[in-house]
């Protein structure tokens, strides 16, 4: 009985945690979105090695945001994390103003989304650096990553990490899916 109740309790009034995990290639911004969501403020990065863990509150719910380091050497690693702990959204972040590597941006997301242990997980799509003259827009980046085959339910948003535009409705999405 009392188990009931207190869990009715933090139904009714406690926050909701959520396991995400945030990924893509190097330099994409992922630590610089991590630190805009968590402090609002931009913050000065080095390459993560290994992976950078903070809690963002948004609204009622409080997310786990791992964000993984994107260099090649050190990909594998996101597949790891993936026996131990249940991530329920993937971020995935591209740099918008580098067309060059978005092939294998693409091939990247392909690639995690393989894992079975993120089978029902939602994808957020951040497409990041808009602030890039000549940026790709939402829709050039998903065509170029092939969204429209993917069998999870995704969402695209456009954003910059160095003001924070586009991230609260990336929060939003996340929000209304969960
Ligand atoms: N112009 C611009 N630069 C950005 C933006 N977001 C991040 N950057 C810059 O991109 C570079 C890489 O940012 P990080 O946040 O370290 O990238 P990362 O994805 O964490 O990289 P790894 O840890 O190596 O995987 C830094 O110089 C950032 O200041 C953005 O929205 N616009
Ligand atoms: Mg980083």
């Amino acid at each position: 009985m009392g188990v009931a109740v207190s869990r009715l309790a933090s139904r009714l009034f406690g926050k909701k945690e959520l396991n995400v995990m945030m990924v893509g290639l190097d330099a994409a911004g992922k630590t610089t979105i991590l630190y805009r969501l968590k402090l609002n403020e931009t913050v000065t990065t080095v390459p993560t090695i290994g992976a950078n863990v903070q809690t963002v509150e948004y609204r009622n719910i409080s997310l786990q945001v791992w964000d993984f380091g994107g260099q090649d050497k050190i990909r594998a690693l996101w597949r790891c994390y993936l026996v131990n702990n249940t991530f329920k959204v993937l971020i995935y972040v591209v740099d918008s103003s580098d067309r060059e590597r978005i092939p294998e941006a693409r091939d990247e997301l392909l690639r995690i989304l393989q894992q079975e242990e993120l089978r029902e997980s939602r994808v957020l799509i951040l497409a990041n650096k808009q602030d890039v003259a000549n940026a790709m827009t939402t829709l050039e980046v998903t065509a170029k990553l092939g969204l429209y085959e993917l069998q999870h339910n995704w969402y695209i948003q456009a954003c910059c990490a160095k003001t924070g535009n586009g991230l609260v409705q990336g929060l939003q999405w996340i929000a209304r899916t969960n």
